[in-house]
């Protein structure tokens, strides 16, 4: 008897009879009904969540989540998010245009980044978004030119850069000084006098996001630490704030990461800002990752095994421009088989077809597979299909969500010919 694995999405992925379900969809269906590479999310699992957030609002009323459209910004997954009630952090005019397309709120963006272009400032003010959040002296300005040409009046908050180490890969690490994001937490007190005496802007509140895939409370704690004490320094300033933005970040479970419950982290800070009088302060959290990462499966077919001296391959028809982390970060993604079968295990590299190193999905594992079978790679609901490319001249993959039995097409295979649709021939 070989015992069945356990997906890191269990109980919405399961094994059954020996083949792995979403739901009640059985993968193998779903991939000869859709063709592969496909990214499979299951809506019960972006439901569930999203509840995970749903109880820091119930505890503490006074919280607004802005999912950060980056980490999948599909228009099926944005508008499940509005109807479930989330606002949106965004990092680009383009998302803005997806999250209003989505029917997202406007009152509930927020909008980040570290060099926003005019047109992404007027459209944002046209739009009425809650707030930018600012990351330099020059992008105030500008924001504020932008809004005094509009006869309008930005909501700012600086995005401070609290100088903590988020114990994360440093790639994508953005609290520590020198990373590009953010503004010196010991200088923001006197940008935000200059801020107070500009007419076309409006202070709305304070703003820090110190990384990602963080795995532990105490970076969140100490940038709360750091954040707290520039609030009082603004409040003796006479400088008042109507919100404190925590940014995103937290950790998924990729392998067997212990990861902690939004709830958990928001008591801490929660009771930091109680116990220095911010309480009146709204809460706003950023989170991506961890709504979306484990609610997805990216699921690819074996088309050769290839034995080598050095090791075996897996070539698979899903490829680093359809899942970069591996290639960028030496990401972990748990990989198994669609089909439990009874042939003899072997240790094999993941790889996909592009003609580069790097372009691997997994190394050394240890699976009982052979051509034609299927495979899903696990945890790529986040930095997945919104991280592809089509280099190599590759279709990106398409998209479904599963919802029980059904399964709806969120995202069409792209063809070879919108491949080149914007490219011309000069005579
Ligand atoms: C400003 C900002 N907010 C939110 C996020 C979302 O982070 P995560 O997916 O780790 O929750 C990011 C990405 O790291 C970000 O840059
Ligand atoms: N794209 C990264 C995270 C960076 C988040 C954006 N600040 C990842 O896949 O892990």
């Amino acid at each position: 008897m070989t015992t069945l694995p356990i997906p890191v999405a269990s109980p919405f992925f399961h094994y059954h009879q020996n083949q792995l379900f979403v739901e009640n969809c059985s993968i193998k269906a779903l991939a000869q009904q859709y063709g592969t590479p496909l990214f499979v999310y299951s809506k019960a699992a972006l439901v569930h969540q999203w509840h995970t957030y749903q109880k820091v609002i119930d505890t503490y009323p006074n919280t607004l989540i802005c999912y950060a459209v980056k980490a999948n910004s599909n228009l099926a997954i944005l508008n499940l998010f509005a109807k479930l009630g989330a606002g949106f952090d965004l990092v680009s005019g383009g998302e803005l245009f997806r999250v209003l397309k989505a029917g997202g709120d406007p009152a509930k963006v927020i909008f980040s980044g570290v060099a926003k272009q005019v047109w992404e400032i007027e459209a944002a003010l046209d739009a009425g978004i809650k707030c930018f959040n600012v990351e330099s002296i020059p992008e105030l300005d500008l924001i504020a030119q932008v809004a005094q040409r509009l006869g309008k009046k930005a909501p700012i908050s600086l995005r401070v850069n609290p100088d903590v180490d988020a114990k994360t890969h440093p790639y994508i690490s953005t609290g520590l000084k020198e990373n590009k994001f953010g503004i010196d937490i010991n200088v923001a007190a006197a940008i935000y006098q200059k801020a107070l005496d500009n007419p076309f802007l409006e202070i709305k509140g304070v703003d820090c996001h110190i990384g990602s895939q963080i795995t532990e409370v105490a970076p969140f704690v100490d940038a709360a630490d750091k954040v707290i004490a520039l609030l009082q320094q603004l409040k003796e300033k006479g400088i008042a704030l109507s919100h404190i933005d925590m940014g995103g970040g937290l950790g998924i479970r990729y392998l067997d990461e212990e990861v902690v419950e939004p709830l958990e982290m928001v008591r801490k800070i929660k009771d930091k800002l109680h116990k220095a009088g911010f309480d009146n302060l709204q809460l706003v959290l950023e989170p991506g990752r961890s709504l979306v990462g484990n609610t997805g499966v990216l699921l690819t077919q074996v088309q050769f095994i290839k034995p080598t001296e050095a090791r075996c391959f897996a070539i698979v028809d899903a490829a680093m421009n359809d899942l970069i982390r591996p290639t960028l970060y030496d990401a972990y993604h748990g990989v198994l088989p669609v089909l439990i079968q009874d042939i003899p295990k072997q240790t094999y590299d993941i790889v996909g077809p592009i003609c580069e190193t790097g372009d691997w999905l997994a190394k050394q594992r240890e699976l009982a597979i052979q051509s034609g079978d299927y495979l899903v790679v696990e945890s790529t609901g986040a930095y997945g299909f919104s991280m592809a490319s089509q280099y190599n001249t590759r279709p990106r993959a398409a998209e479904i969500l599963v919802d029980g039995e059904q399964s709806y097409l969120i995202r069409e295979r792209e063809t070879l010919a919108q491949l080149v649709a914007l490219e011309h021939i000069v005579e």
